[in-house]
């Protein structure tokens, strides 16, 4: 199954009819549209879709019970697909589902409703008008609100509004509701009434602060009780006259012109971008504006995109494709796209606060968060959250406090020159400060005021090479082999290779090149790591984790080494740091990002220092908490101003952000509790772990990935072209053999990034493909943590067709 599409064809308008509440005339309303576009486009087809219809089998909306009803309000009797038979005369008219069917699910409800508006796309230009049940917020079979049932599809809107007693209220709720899930509401529908006067309210609210049109029409004329044939005359006459009234063809046009607008709008985006868009990690001499791709919305795991053959295809191509956000939109993607108790979230904070001024001050969401994340790191080092806005700035932060911990410790004055500890390829930001923690490297190469600002150790990678785990041990670390494991839970088996010894080389390793720096008077004030995974640097599954063990406990366990202690009241505790302060930049491994809640579990330690954005907060909006001990805090009092950590960003623990924040982290942790991810541990992962586990008397750690092992094994036995594929968590990375030289500048991995990019058409009109980015001759693909194990499977299949064809047509594309 392929993944739902939003309806967009440039000669079928389709509109979706959505109700302020049930009774308000959604099928009225309907059908007097669907009458009056069949006699202005009069070579043209309309249609009727009600993709699920109230009532058992046996009084369904397609049988004509019309009058028969025992209600006698007026627009329940009238609300009946029947309407559409006898009042809109030649509209193409469908039902799908009925609610009292037993679990229909919204996916069989989205692809039917796209498979229909496929088809009559097919057929000839025209209009589709899809009726929702009920209000906004009336369930679907599955319980999903209408609101939220549809938001993949995303056809604009036509409101229809309440005209009783608490009309207005309804109405203006059901805009909003519609308006934070991305829903475009075109226009508003709404009977008069002289008793309430809805309409006259409803004109000027919605016109003036939205510029939306309110089209009034008077109510159908009340129920003759007495005459059944006078009922239906008067009935016919007054759909009739409504159909010809000027206030529906201008409804109408204004529907029209809208859907060419949004067409043109999309259509023009990248050619206007190319002119006004200056584009991060982007030679924009290179780019042409073909290569820019116009996004019409996300949904899920899914942006909507503009295909790329949009302007010459024939007038039945859908203008829109799923594209699976392959990046995780910069790694930041957790809970999916437009997920609305996100946004809700958002809205909420918004509206109590805005943004407010956090120095000497506190709000509830900043308090709760910063609560809720020092308990879910569940790290006894960490009793400070200081807030800033995304990952480098939050870095930075790290930074300072880290050199200051250590300059205070040392007794070192304040213009002595302070060195960072770190691994080669790291990254930990693009601004000025955090980018001298990085070695020198083709990110920094020609900033002009880069000035690294460390020591960087050289280290083992492990990937999957011809089906096995290889750690691949640099040359530097000399008289160590490569190892090869049979699956990853023995590389993470840290105490296991600890009782063997395994660590004894690195330390050798550490110390002689401590020694070397040292001896030539460099100072160093803090151990910074991306645990696990180093992202920015080329996606690699770093060092053996071992390895990154073994440095953090050596550098705590050998503190006489960075200098004479000079705090003379210290007290030691495990709590307080040693040697040297440890940095956990999790920016992009932490909150689930690997599986786990911390990227540091893997390696069983607590730093001193946690960093932590993007997941954070689901991928809605910017945030990050730079967390600290007591200890580092402790460096920075005094009685001097001066002395403060003096940095505080202008949206410091802006309460939107803080509040998703708590939404995200409760999202994600009921997810792991609720073993969401069950099905990617089974997939391959634990089985081989228990398996091996059998004769072993501890339990090993839980390494899995959302991305089969039968899939990293098979892309890694493809030796002719990839070097090495690892998988944890969401991610997969693919490391393609580069002629080139590997690194960020390679061309190795366009080829498969192009294949992606070009997707699968697995039906006549139905398309979808893989965005994706590439770090040179890497390519990695990122999942959200609510990515399912269907779209995996495609993408996965699509990944192998794509390895396989260029087998087979020997296209040299890496
Ligand atoms: C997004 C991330 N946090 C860094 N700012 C950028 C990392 C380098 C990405 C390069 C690229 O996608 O071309």
């Amino acid at each position: 199954m392929s993944p739902i599409g939003t309806l967009l064809w440039r000669n079928l308008r389709i509109y979706k009819i959505y109700g302020a509440n049930t009774d308000v005339g959604k099928t009225i309303f309907t059908s007097i549209l669907c009458n009056a576009s069949r006699s202005i486009w009069k070579d043209e087809a309309t249609a009727y879709l009600k993709p699920v219809s109230t009532g058992s089998d046996d009084e369904a909306d397609d049988k004509s019970r019309m009058f028969e009803t025992k209600k006698h309000n007026v627009l329940t009797d009238y609300d009946t697909c029947s309407h559409i038979n006898k009042f809109a005369k030649g509209v193409i008219r469908q039902t799908l589902y009925q609610y009292s069917q037993p679990a229909i699910s919204n996916e069989q409800i989205l692809n039917s409703v796209y498979k229909f508006a496929l088809d009559r796309a097919a057929a000839g230009p025209g209009w589709l008008f899809i009726e929702t049940a009920g209000g906004v917020h009336s369930p679907s079979p599955s319980g999903t609100t209408q609101a939220d049932l549809y938001t993949a599809l995303r056809c604009p809107v036509v409101l229809v509004g309440d005209w009783k007693l608490g009309g207005i209220s309804s109405t203006i709720s059901a805009f909003e509701s519609l308006r934070i899930r991305g829903y475009d509401v075109e226009i508003v529908v709404v009977f008069e009434d002289a008793q309430y006067g809805n309409s006259d309210y409803l004109k000027n609210y919605f016109e003036q602060r939205y510029g939306i049109a309110v089209t009034a029409l008077p109510a159908p004329p009340p129920r003759n009780t007495y005459s059944k044939e006078q009922d239906e005359r008067s009935l016919l006459e007054y759909y009739r006259k409504k159909s010809q009234a000027k206030a529906i063809r201008d409804t109408l046009t204004h529907l029209d012109r809208q859907h060419s607008a949004r067409i043109k709008a999309l259509e023009g985006m990248s050619a206007k971008a190319h002119r006004k868009i200056w584009y991060p990690f982007t030679q924009q001499k290179l780019l042409q504006p073909d290569d820019i791709v116009a996004i019409d919305s996300a949904y899920g795991s899914h942006f909507q995109t503009l295909t790329p053959e949009s302007s010459t295809a024939s007038n039945n191509k859908s203008l829109l494709q799923p594209s699976f956000d392959g990046s995780a939109s910069w790694w930041t993607q957790g809970l999916g796209h437009g997920n609305s108790s996100l946004t809700l979230a958002a809205a909420y904070a918004a509206g109590r606060y805005g943004h407010v001024m956090f120095a000497g001050m506190i709000h509830e969401p900043a308090l709760k968060l910063a609560t809720m994340i020092l308990d879910s790191l569940r790290n006894p080092r960490l009793d400070r959250v200081f807030f800033s806005d995304n990952g480098s700035t939050g870095m930075e932060v790290a930074v300072k406090m880290a050199l200051r911990a250590s300059r205070v410790r040392y007794g070192w004055s304040p213009d002595t020159k302070i060195d960072i500890l770190g691994l080669k390829g790291s990254y930990h930001g693009d601004t000025i400060g955090t980018m001298d923690c990085a070695e020198p490297n083709t990110y920094n190469e020609k900033v002009e005021w880069y000035e690294g600002k460390g020591a960087w150790l050289d280290y083992p990678q492990i990937q999957c090479v011809a089906g096995k785990w290889q750690v691949e041990v640099p040359s530097e670390i000399a008289t160590c082999q490569n190892q090869s494991f049979s699956d990853l839970s023995d590389v993470f088996d840290l105490e296991r290779r600890r009782a063997r010894g395994e660590h004894k080389v690195y330390e050798s390793y550490i110390l002689s090149i401590l020694r070397q720096h040292l001896d030539a008077g460099r100072k160093f004030g803090a151990l910074i790591l991306e645990p696990v995974v180093l992202g920015a640097g080329g996606m690699v599954l770093v060092s053996d984790p071992l390895f990154q063990q073994t440095l953090v406990l050596f550098v705590r366990q050998n503190a006489s080494l960075f200098g004479p202690d000079k705090l003379p009241n210290l007290v030691e505790d495990d709590k307080t740091w040693s040697g040297l302060p440890v940095v956990f930049d999790e920016v992009f491994t932490g909150i689930y990002r690997l599986g786990r809640v911390t990227a540091a579990s893997f390696l069983g330690l607590h730093p001193d220092i946690s960093v932590h954005a993007k997941l954070l907060t689901g991928g809605l909006v910017p945030l990050c908490v730079t967390l600290a001990s007591e200890c580092i805090f402790d460096a920075f009092a005094s009685d001097e101003k001066s002395d403060a950590l003096l940095h505080g960003h202008s949206y410091t623990a802006h309460p939107v952000g803080c509040q998703v924040a708590i939404q995200s982290l409760n999202q994600l942790q009921s997810l792991d509790k609720t073993g969401s991810w069950d099905w990617a541990k089974s997939n391959g992962w634990l089985q081989v772990a228990n398996e091996t586990q059998t004769c072993l008397a501890e339990p090993r750690p839980e390494i899995w990935s959302i991305w089969p092992l039968s899939l990293v094994q098979w892309i890694s036995l493809q030796t002719n072209r990839v070097a090495g594929v690892w998988a944890l968590g969401s991610v997969l990375a693919i490391r393609l053999n580069a002629a080139d030289g590997s690194g960020y500048t390679s061309t190795a991995a366009e080829g498969l990034r192009k294949k992606l990019l070009h997707g699968v058409s697995s039906a006549p009109g139905v398309a979808w493909n893989v965005h994706s980015r590439v770090l040179g001759n890497v390519l990695y693909i990122m999942g959200s943590q609510l990515t399912t194990e269907q779209e995996v499977k495609e993408i996965s299949d699509l990944l192998r067709t794509g390895f396989e064809e260029c087998l087979t047509i020997k296209i040299l594309w890496f």
